[in-house]
Parts: structure tokens; C-alpha cells; sequence
């Protein structure tokens, strides 16, 4: 005998894009976002007995991701996630969560002659801003808010040495070295009571994103690193200082090595240690490092 011991399903995938036009200014802006909206509820039927009056269609679901774009504001992508949400639990009587996945992509306002542009922008880079929002019935809202594909490089000022040396070991301890990475952060508020909670909070979203990134670009900068660890952990803890609702940062940062190229087979090439000018950028291995910032009082899971 078997059963179901867990189901959700909904649309994946779903590109949206939605222009705001300023009649007055004449300023357009613009949001390009992928959305998955994934339901759970007593669904059951569905998969065991070929029941499908329970099935809202994953192509209502897709049209009602549509139809919530056009009516509501898309901006704070975490209010726009949980008011679709909330959409679901709401309107059908027996879907008791909605999990809701948004990445928005990267257009910024182009500059032409030193000013920003009424109408076009441009993307960067890949970075993405994206919120997983769950709502569950009876229980709340939880949002989980991230930056991702942020590819950063600094020259100088990291290090890395002190580490345990035995058998194993062939990595030299370095005082100077570059340190590339691209960031994962995420960021966990604080449990919504509900929609109202979050529309009541709807300003602080913004601002949290922008403290988070800019924490990570000038920590990342200006810190003289120690080791990846230890950068990402003063990162975390200024982000919590910052932005009171949230419970943790977390930061999920690859370590892209830039190796040493010995060039002394050339003409006695000096291109090692001081004289390192040219690397050969390596695409993996690469270390991965990770780690959760929470308050302390709060447990650890080490
Ligand atoms: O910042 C670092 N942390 C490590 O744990 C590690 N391990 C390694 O080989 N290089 C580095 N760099």
C-alpha cells in the first residue's frame, strides 16, 4: 500500500513584465519579473483518484498571476508575492498554502548625457532580486528575501593564511591575494500575521535590500579580508544590525581562484609572488563557503 505523503503543484516560470507610465513627467518604469506560484491543500483526490474537481488549472493560476500584475502594485516584489498568495488561500476554500517564488531581473535606468533616461534601461549584470513567499493558512506569511548572481573582484587586501597545514595540505598561506565571488544573500523577516501585517511593513522592503547589498559591496571592498568566512560574517551582522524585522542572513559565497602563473620557463619571466601580474582564472574547482547570521540568544544549528 501507498500514499501521498506530499504534494504541491502550480505554474513555473511565468514571465510578467509591467511598465508604470508618469502621464505628468513622462517617466516610464519598468519591472521584469519570473513567477512560480505553487499550492497545498486537499488536493489529494487529484493524485490518487483521478479527481480533478479539486485542480485549480495550473493555467488559472498562470492567468490569475497576470490579472493580480495588472491590478496591484508588483513593487515590493514581497507584497506583490504575498498578496497573490494570499489571493489562493483566500479564494479557494480548500487550498490552505501558497508558496510563492519571485526573481525580478536587473533594469536599471540608462544615463544619456549624464542624465537618466525617461524610457530605456539597461541590464548589468545577471544579479537578480528574488522573495520566497509562503502562505499558510492559520499560520502566517513568511518572506524570504535575496540577492543573487552579484559577481564581485577585488585586486588586493585578502588574505589567507593560518589555516591547519599537515599532509594534506599544499596551499600556501598568502598575505595578498584576489578574491572573487559570486554573492547569494538572502535574508529571513520576521513572520507576517497576515496580508495587512505585511502591507503595514510594505515600506521597509526596499530599503532592506538596497542596506543589504550595499553592506555586501563596501564590507567586500574595504575590508582587508581575512578569509571569505570571516568577510561574510561581518556582512551578516551589519545587515541584522541594519533592518530590525529580520531573524537571519544567510550568504552562500564561491570562492573563484585566480592561480598563479609561472612564467620563469620564458626568458627567466618573473611573474610569481611581488611580480604576479598575469593569472589564469580558474573555473572549478572553487570553494564554497556558507553560513547562517542570527541574533544571538537565538540557537544555533552548528
Ligand atoms: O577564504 C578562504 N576560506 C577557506 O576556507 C579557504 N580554503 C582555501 O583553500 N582557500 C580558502 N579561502
Amino acid at each position: 500500500m501507498s500514499a501521498l505523503a506530499a504534494a504541491r503543484y502550480g505554474k513555473d516560470n511565468v514571465r510578467v513584465y509591467k511598465v508604470h507610465r508618469d502621464e505628468k513627467t513622462g517617466v516610464q518604469t519598468v519591472v521584469e519579473m519570473t513567477v512560480c506560484v505553487l499550492l497545498e491543500g486537499d488536493i489529494e483526490t487529484s493524485y490518487t483518484k483521478a479527481d480533478n474537481s479539486v485542480v485549480v488549472a495550473t493555467d488559472s493560476i498562470k492567468n490569475t498571476i497576470y490579472i493580480t500584475a495588472k491590478q496591484q502594485p508588483v513593487t515590493p516584489p514581497e507584497l506583490f508575492g504575498s498578496i497573490l498568495g494570499t489571493h489562493f488561500i483566500e479564494k479557494y476554500g480548500h487550498i490552505h498554502a501558497a508558496h510563492v517564488n519571485i526573481v525580478t531581473h536587473r533594469w536599471v535606468r540608462m544615463d544619456v548625457d549624464g542624465k537618466p533616461h525617461p524610457h530605456s534601461f539597461v541590464k548589468d549584470s545577471a544579479e537578480t532580486r528574488n522573495v520566497q513567499v509562503d502562505v499558510v493558512e492559520g499560520q502566517g506569511i513568511d518572506i524570504n528575501s535575496a540577492i543573487q548572481g552579484l559577481t564581485v573582484l577585488k585586486s588586493t587586501n585578502s588574505q589567507f593564511w593560518g589555516f591547519i597545514r599537515d599532509e594534506y595540505t599544499t596551499l600556501k598561506e598568502t598575505w595578498d591575494r584576489i578574491l572573487s565571488t559570486d554573492v547569494s544573500a538572502s535574508w529571513q523577516w520576521r513572520r507576517f500575521a497576515r496580508l495587512a501585517d505585511v502591507q503595514a511593513n510594505a515600506a521597509q522592503f526596499n530599503p532592506a535590500w538596497e542596506a543589504a547589498r550595499s553592506i555586501t559591496l563596501k564590507t567586500f571592498a574595504e575590508d582587508n579580508s581575512a578569509s571569505v568566512q570571516n568577510t561574510m560574517y561581518k556582512m551578516g551582522e551589519q545587515i541584522l544590525a541594519r533592518v530590525p524585522l529580520l531573524e537571519t542572513v544567510e550568504y552562500s559565497l564561491p570562492n573563484n581562484h585566480y592561480f598563479e602563473v609561472d612564467l620563469s620557463w620564458h626568458k627567466g619571466t618573473k611573474n610569481t609572488g611581488k611580480d604576479a601580474e598575469v593569472y589564469a582564472p580558474q573555473s572549478n574547482p572553487n570553494g564554497l563557503i556558507k553560513c547562517t547570521v542570527g541574533r544571538s540568544g537565538q540557537k544555533a544549528k552548528l
